[in-house]
């Protein structure tokens, strides 16, 4: 069968697969599918049944309430047949299409949700979590992101602390603004300095606190442990390879203050449909894919009872095959993030490469930096992401080691968003920047304490 083929395969491409067959052979699996368990919800709040509130908006009252008519006014042979062919993410487990439990119906303060467990009792919670977003507002997001050519090719870590595009992945990301970095005083501020910028900062922010509202609400936790949001865009052929989203290596270099992932919540943006053949979110441990739905999302824990990573949460963003897949990051800190926990972090554990390029770490922190290294002055670049950022040389040296950067793809942004703030203690003038951290940094022709 083609998902044993394919089980041998992760994480190449599955362009050109000869004898491609079904992947998911709806009509053929119903009989013999798995039967999973019913939801159990994280979080403290374990979750609100979906009814009639005083909160519940006109809009999404109607919604729901227009579903269920639906769903009841259909013969029953269409709506058993609707279960698993409606507009909600396909699901294998161990090679068959999942029988999944029934929902568990959530009234967020401005969505309905169901959520649905997709992994048996005594595993991981792996939960569906289907009509969280609405396409629209999908849209936005990828809008957003395309207008200030947001998408920049993922980057990984080395263990000699190098950023490459290595073979881990080949698809490309966009961090979207942190609103922790993004406080209201510096959109004022940065009004003054380019409205145009400011607008489009304003539209960002917006939509990135909505879609962290809706998250966090969804996941039961403070919106305060909310990474920035990422969005994650694979070309066909473009692929994920299996990894954790755990921060792994040496001292949590990846993370922002230390922290551990506990949740992911994977948000699909784009349909792939089920010809397609791939594109999918697969755990090769727990024997589960997930074809994606616009609008609908993964839930999961990274970490086991003991708080350390699970290792079964292992999975992989497999190789759409014929169109593109776009989904949304969204990472989860055990602990809420504060500006002071950052910069306790980054003063004690910095080391960090100055880009002389826009998203050109890979070439800043690699071998083609060496040939500048002690020759001038290193260029600093505010790695925005934005066609509308400035960018500007700047006559100060900053030594590596003066900057945290995130060990992963946001790497850029963060280390603009540190740099930013250096650059403007360092007395350096008419700077487009949106954002703001407290910051110590030395550089070898300056010292400076800060704040
Ligand atoms: O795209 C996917 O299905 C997986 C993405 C993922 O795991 C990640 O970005 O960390
Ligand atoms: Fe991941």
């Amino acid at each position: 069968m083609w998902l044993a083929g394919r089980a041998q395969n992760h994480g190449t491409s599955t362009l050109n697969r000869p004898d491609t067959k079904p992947i998911w052979p709806i009509q053929r699996i119903s009989s013999r599918g798995v039967r999973l368990q019913p939801h159990r919800l994280y979080g403290p709040h374990g979750g609100v049944p979906c009814m009639p509130s005083e909160r519940r908006s006109s809009a999404s009252r109607s919604f729901c309430l227009v579903g269920a008519f639906l769903a009841l006014r259909m013969p029953s042979g269409v709506r058993s047949r609707s279960r698993r062919t409606s507009r909600r993410c396909l699901v294998l487990r161990h090679d068959k299409l999942a029988e999944l439990p029934a929902p568990r119906r959530l009234q967020l303060h401005d969505a309905c949700v169901s959520v649905r467990r997709l992994t048996e009792d005594g595993e991981p919670d792996v939960s569906l979590v289907q009509g969280l977003f609405q396409k629209a507002e999908l849209e936005e997001l990828v809008r957003i992101c395309e207008a200030r050519q947001g998408f920049q090719a993922s980057l990984q870590r080395t263990s000699s602390g190098e950023f490459l595009r290595d073979r881990m992945r080949t698809s490309s990301s966009c961090p979207l603004l942190w609103p922790l970095f993004t406080p209201r005083e510096r959109i004022q501020q940065l009004r003054m300095e380019n409205e145009q910028m400011a607008e489009a900062v304003e539209v960002e922010l917006a939509a990135v606190l909505s879609a962290t509202n809706r998250c966090a609400q969804v996941i039961g936790v403070d919106e305060a442990r909310v990474e920035p949001l990422q969005l994650i865009r694979y070309e066909p052929g473009q692929y994920y390879r299996p990894h954790m989203d755990t921060h792994e290596e040496p001292q949590r270099m990846s993370s922002y203050a230390g922290e551990q992932r506990s949740h992911t919540l994977l948000v699909f943006m784009t349909d792939i449909p089920e010809a397609d053949g791939g594109g999918h979110l697969h755990f090769p441990k727990l024997g589960l894919r997930i074809l994606p739905r616009a609008g609908d999302a993964v839930l999961w824990q990274n970490l086991d009872a003991s708080g350390e990573p699970d290792p079964q949460m292992l999975h992989e963003g497999v190789a759409p095959n014929t169109c593109e897949k776009i989904a949304m990051n969204v990472w989860v800190a055990e602990k809420p993030f504060t500006l002071e926990a950052i910069t306790a972090w980054c003063a004690t554990h910095v080391v960090a490469f100055v880009s002389d390029g826009v998203d050109e770490l890979a070439v800043a922190a690699g071998a083609a930096r060496a040939g500048l290294v002690g020759k001038s002055p290193e260029l600093l670049v505010l790695g925005l992401r934005s066609s509308q950022t400035l960018c500007r040389r700047v006559p100060l040296t900053i030594q590596k080691g003066d900057l945290l950067s995130r060990a992963d793809d946001t790497v850029a942004l963060c280390l603009a968003q540190m740099a930013s703030a250096v650059l403007r203690r360092g007395a350096l003038h008419g700077l487009q920047v949106v954002t703001d951290l407290p910051l110590r940094w030395t550089s070898s022709s300056q010292k400076s304490t800060g704040r």
